[in-house]
């Protein structure tokens, strides 16, 4: 049976996100990123093209790792300057009926009881349209600025997840029983104080005592996501995450990537199948495939590779500015994200990545591989992955704002559709029930 191929539109409140360089293009708008009416127009675009979500990611700090100034990133927006996502849903829910929004929010940074507020407040506002992914931060620079030495080491900061989301699932699922809000105008009787429970928390990490102030939202705990594909990230993941986000550049690099982290299921007691797992892509598809090609040009002519390595060097956390383009990249433990380096290194071993290799594939989409085409090239190509890697879909990234998810939604969706390869349209209820065919509350089982 033809599988049905799932797309999420992966963006940051930035200009560029994973295409440095592509702002000089005058055509390109993702210098609008500060207008409201930007993310309204791709919201309701997505929307139009039944997209499961709009995936935004987000980091806290800047890009200070290459040459250990910041000046390469802010020179070429690389990631830098970047805004709050969480603002941004409540406006384009406004303008949305399905449309889910995945948001990244940092587990290193705010206590658990504001983070999980502010996401019962999306929830509620959204109508159960909000997933949470989950990461736990790699740049030193945001520790200085938030008042700390240094990050906390790798997998620690993977512990300290563990108790921080088990802590917020108190608040989201045990605070308060089901039918508790009463809303009884006649009794005078808003919450029924009875089914109101104190959550009493002493752990290593945190400490909180008292009842959740938020009534229940439609999902209660947003979906959960998780991005971070490291040993014990994945632990994190097969513990967590309904959905989980990879990123490697090469087929056989998903691949495993998808079959570790299945092995990390099994051994958390779950089915292999028990995540939607997404892969990060990029497209570029066009009415004839010449054109496709000929844009592809454009945008390799146009691609920053300083920026490109600004980035690369804040999420491996090596100044590779030190080495030379030729240099092979070779895996070592570091205390940033551990997987950005695997992917380019030990991840796929029957490839070996030079420098200027892995800087001009970053230069385009990050992490995750491009595929240029007409639609029938394309969706081949994407049909091709689902069936060799085990992915169920795709957080596509942009190189041109609004012309890459614009292409997509006309070109590449009826394609899909056409081979029954994608929704028509959207089905009913949270975004839970909506991506995993499942009741409107977590999936996974608290320890
Ligand atoms: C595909 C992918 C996307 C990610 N997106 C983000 C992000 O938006 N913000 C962030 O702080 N970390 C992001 N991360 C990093 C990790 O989630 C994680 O917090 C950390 O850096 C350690 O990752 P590791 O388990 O791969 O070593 C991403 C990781 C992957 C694999």
């Amino acid at each position: 049976m033809t599988k049905e191929i799932r797309l999420n539109a992966f963006l940051m409140n930035c200009v560029g996100h994973l295409a440095p360089g592509q702002w000089t293009n005058p055509e390109d708008t993702s210098s609008d990123y500060l207008n409201a009416q930007y993310w309204v127009d791709l919201a309701e675009l997505l929307e139009r093209g039944l997209f499961d979500t709009l995936f935004l990611g987000d980091v806290t700090g800047v890009y200070d790792v290459d040459g250990g100034t910041a000046e390469n990133a802010l020179t070429n927006a690389a990631q830098t300057p970047m805004n709050d996502p969480f603002p941004l849903i409540s406006l384009m829910a406004h303008a949305t009926r399905h449309l889910g929004f995945g948001v990244t929010a940092s587990v290193a940074y705010d206590p658990p009881y504001l983070l999980a507020r502010r996401f019962t407040t999306l929830d509620h506002l959204t109508k159960g349209r909000v997933a949470w992914n989950i990461v736990t931060s790699y740049l030193e620079s945001g520790a200085r600025s938030l008042g700390q030495e240094n990050l906390l080491g790798h997998d620690e900061r993977y512990d300290r997840a563990d108790e921080y989301l088990d802590l917020c699932y108190r608040f989201w699922e045990d605070s308060w029983d089901d039918g508790a809000v009463s809303r009884d105008a006649q009794a005078g009787k808003y919450v029924d104080p009875a089914g109101i429970h104190a959550v009493n928390h002493e752990g290593r990490y945190f400490r909180s005592h008292g009842i959740f102030q938020c009534e229940p939202s439609p999902q209660r705990t947003p979906l959960i996501f998780q991005a971070g594909g490291s040993q014990r990230g994945g632990q994190f993941a097969a513990r967590h995450a309904e959905c989980v986000f990879v990123g490697a550049p090469t087929r056989e690099g998903v691949r495993r990537s998808v079959a570790q982290l299945q092995d990390q299921l099994h051994a958390a007691g779950r089915k292999r199948d028990d995540v939607r797992i997404f892969a990060m892509f990029t497209v570029i598809v066009e009415e004839t495939a010449a054109l496709a090609r000929q844009r592809h040009q454009e945008y390799l002519a146009r691609a920053n590779l300083d920026g490109a390595r600004a980035l690369l060097s804040g999420w491996t956390g090596i100044d590779l500015s030190r080495y030379s383009l030729d240099d092979e990249l070779v895996y070592v433990d570091t205390n940033a994200g551990q997987s950005a380096l695997a992917s380019f290194s030990k991840l796929d071993p029957s490839r070996t990545w030079t420098l200027r290799d892995a800087l001009e594939f970053v230069a385009l989409g990050g992490r995750g591989p491009v595929v240029v085409g007409d639609a029938r090239e394309v969706a081949d190509e994407l049909q091709g992955w689902v069936n060799d890697t085990g992915i169920d879909g795709f957080n596509l990234a942009y190189i041109e704002m609004p012309r890459t998810f614009r292409n997509i939604v006309d070109y590449l969706v009826p394609e899909l559709q056409r081979r029954g390869a994608y929704k028509r349209q959207y089905a009913d209820g949270v975004l839970r029930e909506k991506l995993l065919s499942a009741g409107p509350y977590r999936t996974t089982v608290s320890p």
